[in-house]
């Protein structure tokens, strides 16, 4: 019999409502036959009417509990797996009070704010033996596994630069928006740079066997900030890793682009045709990844020219079964890891999050991009 995970959504606002319209969506659609997902409660900080109009506004089946704070919902016997769906200065807080209640948590990204937090929340998982996931849904695309997948069986031989954008070009967010709000630890880096950094560390570095994966040698960056919060607007990042393939020249590096901006846009005509976001350039030819970074549609894989033979170029869509966001792929990968037993996911797994996080603290050192000490701390419990 297929396994039920049973979710609590922690927060009420935007990416919650597509995330659970996802969960709702027959999982033998995309082939899942192994698991199903069913909400059985929804808690809103603002108000339990509000967590009553989320759930009416859905058409959530089988009553769910509604709260008007995420203690009870974190409390909530009938709740296996928490997912928290708050903006990332509020993260470590809302994550560790799942954790702190037995609950197991898949979290948002960016994880948390900071390195430092996200190795407290893993130490806590880890203790209490729970599952932990940083929510970065793209990584469990089809189209992620079969690029991962062909990396590492040499299609395009030792890869030796990646470029990778996510840039959105929505300039006009109000200060107060979390998207640039320095006390919601907004900017283009942790919201929209993560999948930048995904593309570099799925391609360049989770290819690897885990005993080969090597933080990157060095990063340098540059920041554009937002004229009136001071948050990052634009960040460019220039990432060495060793090699990824065993290579015949010892000091081989290879190089990463990871670029992400609220100003100008991977898609100025959001037509999603053929742009790539992302380029995987190896010795034997190249993948590219048509953008957004975040959601792409599609790949193609571009063998390098040989003598006078044609090139034959292969395009391979990634199709959106029951016309889903696409987040149910992540949500299946946490309900078999809880079924089974696992605390954290291969795709996503902590030592890779707190290496990215790690890059994020590195490049907002380098730019001086620092958020409040409230939501910078590791206290516990903390009233944001
Ligand atoms: N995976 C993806 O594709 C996407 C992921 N995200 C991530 O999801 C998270 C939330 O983003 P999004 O849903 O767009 O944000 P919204 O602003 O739409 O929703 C955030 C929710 O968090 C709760 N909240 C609690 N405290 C605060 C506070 N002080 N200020 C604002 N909201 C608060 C509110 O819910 P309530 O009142 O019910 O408690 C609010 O509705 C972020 O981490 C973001 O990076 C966002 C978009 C896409
Ligand atoms: O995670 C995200 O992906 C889609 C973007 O539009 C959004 O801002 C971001 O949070």
């Amino acid at each position: 019999m297929a396994y039920n995970a049973k979710w609590g959504i922690l927060a009420t606002g935007g990416i919650a409502k597509t995330f659970v319209k996802d969960l709702l969506k027959d999982s033998k659609a995309r082939g899942a036959e192994d698991v199903t997902h069913t909400v059985t409660a929804v808690a809103s900080s603002s108000s339990k009417a509000r967590a009553e109009q989320f759930i009416t506004e859905i058409n959530i089946p089988g009553n769910p509990a509604a709260y008007g704070s995420y203690h009870e919902l974190v409390n909530d016997p009938n709740v296996d797996i928490i997912y928290v769906a708050t903006p990332h200065s509020h993260h470590y807080q809302n994550a560790r009070l799942a954790l702190e209640a037995g609950k197991h948590v898949l979290c948002e990204k960016a994880f948390t704010v900071n390195a430092a937090q996200a190795k407290i929340l893993v130490d806590l998982a880890r203790k209490k033996n729970l599952f932990l996931m940083e929510a970065v849904w793209t990584r469990y695309f089809p189209l992620s596994v079969e690029v991962r997948s062909l990396i590492q069986k040499g299609e395009i031989g030792e890869v030796l630069r990646v470029t990778a954008d996510n840039s959105t070009g929505d300039p006009d967010w109000d200060p107060s928006h979390r998207m640039v709000n320095l006390d919601l630890a907004g900017g283009a880096l942790l919201d929209l740079g993560i999948y930048s950094l995904t593309w570099v560390f799925q391609t360049l570095y989770h290819t690897l066997p885990p005993s080969q994966r090597k933080a990157p040698s060095s990063i340098a960056s540059t920041m554009a900030k937002h004229a009136v919060t001071g948050a990052d607007e634009s960040t460019t990042m220039l990432i060495t890793f060793p090699t990824t393939t065993p290579s015949n020249l010892p000091n081989r590096t290879s190089h990463a682009v990871a670029m992400t901006s609220l100003t100008v846009d991977s898609n100025p005509d959001k037509e999603n045709s053929a742009r790539p976001a992302i380029r995987i350039q190896g010795t034997k030819g190249e993948i590219q990844v048509d953008g957004p970074a975040f959601r792409p549609p599609r790949y193609r894989v571009i063998p390098k020219k040989q003598g006078d033979t044609p090139v034959k170029i292969r395009e391979i869509e990634n199709p959106f079964p029951a016309n889903g966001h696409g987040m149910y792929w992540e949500a299946d990968e946490v309900a078999r890891c809880v079924r089974d037993g696992k605390l954290e996911s291969e795709g996503m797994s902590w030592e890779e999050s707190i290496v990215i996080m790690e890059v994020m603290d590195e490049v907002r050192k380098q730019n001086g991009l620092v958020y409040p000490e409230k939501i910078e701390s590791t206290e516990y419990p903390i009233k944001l």
